[in-house]
Parts: C-alpha cells; sequence; structure tokens
C-alpha cells in the first residue's frame, strides 16, 4: 500500500469556457483533459492513490469515457461538492489511513511535469507542504475601490498553481475546523491554521484551463511534448 495519493479535483462546471461539455472532458490532442493529468500521476509512481472528484452525475459519462478511450489507469471516484473548496474536503474525507502525504491538484491542469509533483512530494514531506509557484514576467498594479492603481514591486509577488502537496494530518485538520469557503487554494486553508507554507517552483506549462483560448494553448504544448519526445 502507497502512503501517497493525490487528490485531482474536477468537480466543476467549467462555466468560463462554455459549451455543452464541461472542460475536464474535453480532448486535447485526442485525450480527454482528465486522462492525461491522471497519466502524469501514474508515470510519477503507479502505487499513488489516484483519486478524481467529478460532479456526482458525471459518474456514468466518465465511466462511458474511460471504456471509449481504453482508459485503465485505476483510479476512485469521488463526489464533488458545490465549492472547490468542498470538492477538495470530500477527497480528503476519501483518503485511506495509512496515507501520509496528498498532493492537491486541478484536473484541469494536464501539463504538471512529472519533476513537479515529485518534488512537491518530497518537500511536503520535509516541511508539510509544498506548493507550486511562478514568477511574474509582467509589471502588475494594485487597484484601489476609488479607481486609482499603484506600482507593486513583482519580485515580492508569485503566481500560485497545483500541485499543493501536504502531510496529511495537517491538511486534513485544517479543512475539518475551516468555517470559512471562499478561499480559492489549499495553500490559504493550511495557513489559516498559522502554519507557513513552502514554495517549490512550478513548470510555466502547467496551465489551468480555464477560457476557449486557453485550448489552442493546450493542443499547443501537447503538440510541443510529443515532438520532444
Ligand atoms: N465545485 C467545484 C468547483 C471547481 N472544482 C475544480 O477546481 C478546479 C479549478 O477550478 P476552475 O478552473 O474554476 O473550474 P470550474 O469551476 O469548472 O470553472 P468555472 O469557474 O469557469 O465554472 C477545476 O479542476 C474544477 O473542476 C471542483 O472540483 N469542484
Ligand atoms: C487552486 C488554483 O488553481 C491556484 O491558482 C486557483 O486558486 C483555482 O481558482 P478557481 O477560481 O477555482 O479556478
Amino acid at each position: 500500500m502507497t502512503n501517497k495519493a493525490a487528490i485531482l479535483v474536477a468537480g466543476g462546471r467549467g462555466t468560463r469556457m462554455g459549451g455543452p461539455v464541461a472542460k475536464q472532458y474535453l480532448p486535447v490532442a485526442g485525450k480527454p483533459v482528465l486522462m492525461r493529468t491522471l497519466s502524469v500521476f501514474y508515470q510519477v509512481d503507479p502505487s499513488i492513490d489516484l483519486i478524481l472528484v467529478l460532479p456526482e452525475n458525471d459518474f456514468s459519462y466518465w465511466e462511458e469515457l474511460c471504456a471509449e478511450y481504453k482508459f485503465s489507469i485505476p483510479h476512485r471516484l469521488v463526489a464533488g461538492g458545490n465549492s472547490r473548496f468542498q470538492s477538495v474536503r470530500n477527497g480528503l474525507n476519501s483518503l485511506n489511513f495509512e496515507t501520509k502525504l496528498v498532493a492537491v491538484h486541478d484536473g484541469v491542469r494536464p501539463f504538471v511535469s512529472q519533476a513537479v509533483i515529485e518534488e512537491s512530494f518530497e518537500v511536503a514531506d520535509l516541511n508539510g507542504s509544498a506548493i507550486a509557484v511562478i514568477s511574474l514576467k509582467d509589471s502588475i498594479r494594485k487597484l484601489t475601490d476609488d479607481g486609482k492603481s499603484f506600482y507593486e514591486e513583482r519580485q515580492y509577488f508569485r503566481l500560485v498553481q497545483t500541485p499543493q502537496t501536504f502531510q496529511v494530518e495537517k491538511i486534513k485538520k485544517a479543512f475539518a475546523v475551516t468555517e470559512l469557503q471562499q478561499f480559492t487554494d489549499d495553500a490559504t486553508v493550511y495557513e489559516n491554521q498559522g502554519w507557513q507554507v513552502t514554495l517549490i517552483s512550478g513548470n510555466a506549462d502547467n496551465i489551468k484551463i480555464t477560457t476557449p483560448e486557453d485550448m489552442d494553448y493546450a493542443e499547443y504544448i501537447a503538440a510541443k511534448q510529443m515532438s520532444d519526445r
């Protein structure tokens, strides 16, 4: 039995993407987004307990999709909630008792690198958490409520990705005691307990597929990965 798990959250509806099929099921270079994401974690270590959080109404659709694509990577399905926070909490509640480390990852980030996943488990094992972030390339400005804007030094900011990997005992406690559910990521829930998060470098291709133009970029990244092999 492994002591590592990955919760791939895909319980959303993809309203910013639009379209009749939710973005997590759309094919990129001929393979549905979620199958790509599951495959990366499986390639890192086939013994990772893979938990896929989906809207409960989509379970049978997903099973049909797996049959259609002959997708055989073992994983467990867990029902999502009304918010990302609730979907992650449902995933955490489904962990086996022997699991010591858990990576929480957006199902719609299929281009996370194996190196980032490996490092996130190593660093979380040592420090309690490992949060993938990348530096900003553009300048930034902070907006105020009265319509003004101010310069901010970009060296003090990072863009936050997933995976966000944690020691299970700590992240389960953080989610169990947290009342506020508007947090947009898991690092913030952890930090809300007074624990400092540890940042690691993410990979630039690890985009969160969110809007229609991201699908073009995703096709480009997938083609680049194929030609690099
Ligand atoms: N109730 C929810 C909402 C979101 N997510 C997941 O959290 C990840 C990041 O969320 P986002 O990109 O915002 O996805 P959606 O909520 O589907 O998109 P939108 O906000 O455009 O509706 C996605 O993999 C999404 O499926 C989830 O598991 N459960
Ligand atoms: C978790 C996340 O992907 C980190 O950048 C992000 O906060 C998710 O935000 P969303 O509004 O749920 O897409």
